[in-house]
């Protein structure tokens, strides 16, 4: 028994289908909402296509899962919530048939929902029916930097590659369905600023699944976008007491939608300084650019990518710049081994990328989106504000590294800076694309 899970669109269906394309003793369901018994016309539909005798069976769940189990086959229910929503004892039926019948037949059992909420309540949790059954539970996650690299086109240069990372993240969804052999304007305007636009909903789509109310996280990630992170900045944004605010933030957490990150000199669970950040680049898009702002791209027409969102679009996609170098530390310092790599900041002071090494080594980076080279004063507010950071290798002096990483290259000064000295390195967009 499999349980795959994990938000809308991240290819969880795709990558099932793929795995079972050769096979003839699988059954692939998914069932769509509507009655239990139209779902299960569907389902003998199409499980009589390899397995005949199904349509001998009773149409009930126990019997037919029961009846493919006995004859080893790979049953997968695709959207099992709308299964669970059209007849909610059914993980019940199949906790039954499973611990009366079917672990012992070489049958697969796999279970797939977007619904992260609905499948913890039916598969994962302690007080679930099926909790502690599966043998296998796949939480599937969005690709990495490298794999959604495949869905560019060749011709793509490293600042390309980054502004699409920093837009479109790593959702096969997005990233198959954008038709990406254009500029960014046009990208942006057609796909996601445009009412008929691919993406246009596609945030609101995707909440409004999970979420039965969900007017006040649309206003907490509308904050969060807008560059409300701690929770008393978000607390106050959308007018809630901030003791009420973790009910909502945690859900969110759980959704996979925001994450809470701390300086990486403290604990998570410990440290007051964490600051929330929306995990996926075109959710963050959407609530910066998108959401409650149609009318005026309305009114601006073509206008808009030029006039609101490609202004603010290096400093939008820095945020992901940041962790892409981050990501890349490992690469670049292949000499290295890295027990943490992460930001840090403490009251005025803020370090971009920070690695500690296994041999007292502390890299640390300041990451340059912008149009402009880095400058000297970049290198010199690295040095200082890293001399703030508290950490302490075991037994060892601490060694600093300093790294910058920059779009547009580097002013003289600071070329001068790393050939002259041994402790700072310069890296490009290219450096960074390569081993993110
Ligand atoms: N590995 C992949 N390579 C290329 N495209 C993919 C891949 N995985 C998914 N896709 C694209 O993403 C789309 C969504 O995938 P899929 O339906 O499998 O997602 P899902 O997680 O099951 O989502 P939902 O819960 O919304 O149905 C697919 O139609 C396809 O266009």
């Amino acid at each position: 028994m499999v349980v795959v899970f994990g938000r809308r669109r991240l290819g969880k269906t795709q990558l099932v289908q793929h795995s079972l394309s050769d096979r003839d003793d699988a059954v692939v369901y998914q069932a769509t909402e509507t009655t239990s018994q139209i779902q299960l016309d569907e389902f003998v539909d199409v499980a009589s296509e390899n397995f005949s005798g199904i349509t001998q069976i009773k149409q009930n769940w126990e019997a037919l899962l029961g009846y493919l189990g006995d004859q080893d086959g790979i049953v997968v229910l695709d959207e099992f919530p709308y299964l669970i929503d059209a007849d909610e004892s059914l993980p019940s039926v199949i906790q039954r048939l499973w611990d009366q019948r079917l672990q012992s037949t070489s049958g697969t059992l796999v279970l797939i929902g977007s619904s992260i909420s609905m499948m913890e309540e039916a598969t994962l949790l302690g007080n679930s029916p099926l909790y502690g059954r599966f043998t296998e539970r796949l939480d599937l996650r969005p690709l990495n930097f490298a794999a959604a690299q495949e869905f560019l086109p060749d011709e793509y240069v490293p600042e390309e590659r980054i502004f699409m990372w920093g837009i479109f993240g790593g959702v096969p969804y997005y990233l198959d369905g954008v038709d990406l052999g254009r500029d960014l304007g046009t990208v942006l305007t057609e796909e996601v600023l445009s009412q008929k636009g691919y993406l246009h909903n596609e945030p609101e789509y995707v909440l409004r699944t999970e979420l039965t109310d969900p007017n006040r996280y649309f206003a907490i990630l509308t904050a969060i976008a807008a560059g409300k992170t701690t929770s008393n900045e978000i607390a106050q944004a959308i007018g809630i007491d901030g003791k009420q605010i973790s009910t909502y933030t945690q859900k969110l957490e759980r959704l996979r939608l925001i994450e809470r990150e701390v300086p990486i000199t403290e604990e998570k669970a410990k440290s007051r300084r964490g600051r929330y950040r929306i995990l996926d680049p075109l959710f963050r898009f959407w609530f910066r650019f998108v959401y409650g702002r149609e009318d005026r791209y309305e009114r601006l027409g073509e206008n808009a990518y030029d006039a609101v969102i490609e202004p603010e679009l290096p400093d939008f996609v820095s945020h992901e710049f940041e962790r892409l170098c981050q990501d890349a530390l490992p690469g670049l310092y292949p000499a290295e081994t890295f027990l943490d790599i992460g930001r840090w900041w403490y009251k005025q002071h803020e370090v971009d990328v920070v690695g500690f090494t296994i041999d007292g080594t502390m890299v640390v980076g300041e990451c340059k989106f912008t149009n402009a080279p880095l400058d000297y004063g970049a290198l010199a507010s690295l040095e200082d504000h890293a001399a703030e950071i508290r950490w302490t290798p075991d037994g060892d002096e601490r060694n600093t590294e300093y790294a910058l990483f920059a779009r547009n290259g580097a002013t003289q000064s600071v070329q001068e800076a790393v050939s002259e000295r041994d402790d700072v390195q310069l890296f490009e967009l290219g450096d960074i694309t390569k081993h993110a």
